[in-house]
């Protein structure tokens, strides 16, 4: 059974779904109030896009009906974990924001917790009873797009080991690893090396997990052109892009998903999460 919290979200296709109806009180408390019209003996996956408090209010909330209703086991799909890049404490007085999250997640004693394509190890490190959806059917949706006449192109040390698995899992395309670097002390990107002499006209596919400013890409796009990359074309799991597609330009295409929000942009090519 399914209980898709948002109604635009529904990545377990053909699967009966739990109904429920939720609105907000007027004091702008949220509240769900869940049909029971159902067998609380079959398990339940709650899907929801978690991507503030009030989302994993709402969350919190059906956790504690469903039990209520005495269904035993609910396992949650979140595809973007949320403050994932907050991994680590930069300077005293900061959260581990994404530690504040899984605590909570976790007091839910759910049976899984599946995420896609988390950012680092640390999520699936701390939440119990994870388990990571990788990026893989994604990439080999673009790649049926695009054509395989590619290279896979790595931003940081931060993406290589996921890289190297997608390669895999398409039976080998080619890997350009690339590095950035930062200002230590304003920690603003300072540059790009692109390890490869000359790219020859080659198209080449940024993956990663997140794009939010753009900047790492932008960057990196500008490295590879200077390299004579062919076509550019940018995937990434999670798109937020804060600051617009139109900072993206230099990108033929953009592949992301519906794991942050929706999208209605031709510039975007949107594949859908499906499980
Ligand atoms: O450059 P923007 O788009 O702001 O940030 C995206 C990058 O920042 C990292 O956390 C992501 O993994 C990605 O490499």
């Amino acid at each position: 059974m399914i209980l898709n919290l948002d109604p635009n979200f529904k990545p377990f296709t053909g699967q009966k779904e739990i109904e429920f109806k939720n609105f907000i009180f007027s004091g702008g408390e949220p509240h769900i109030k869940i049909n029971p019209d159902f067998d609380v003996n079959q398990a339940v996956t709650i899907t929801h896009r978690l991507n503030s408090f009030n989302d994993l209010g709402l969350l919190c909330l059906t956790v504690d009906a469903l039990r209520r209703m005495e269904v035993k086991v609910i396992s949650l799909f979140i595809p973007y974990f949320p403050a994932a890049r907050q991994d680590r404490v930069m300077i005293k007085g900061e959260p581990l924001s994404v530690k504040v999250y899984a605590d909570i997640i976790n007091g839910m004693q759910l049976e899984k917790v599946f995420v896609f394509d988390a950012h680092s190890e640390v999520t699936p490190a701390l939440v119990n009873n994870c388990e990571v959806i990788p990026n893989h059917t994604f990439i080999q949706t673009v790649i049926k797009t695009i054509g395989n006449d590619v290279k896979l192109i790595s931003p940081d040390g931060g993406a290589l080991k996921k890289i190297y698995k997608v390669s895999e899992f398409l039976g080998g395309v080619d890997v350009v690893e690339c590095s950035k670097s930062r200002d230590v002390k304003t920690g603003k990107l300072s540059g790009f090396k692109v390890y490869e002499d000359d790219l020859q006209g080659i198209d080449c596919l940024i993956v990663d997990d997140i794009c939010d400013g753009g900047g790492t890409f932008v960057g990196l796009a500008e490295e590879l052109k200077s390299k004579n990359a062919g076509k550019l074309y940018l995937a990434v799991s999670h798109g937020i892009f804060n600051k617009g597609l139109e900072v993206l330009d230099c990108f033929e295409k953009i592949f992301t998903t519906n794991s942050f929000k929706d999208f209605d942009e031709e510039k975007v090519e949107v594949v859908k999460l499906k499980l």
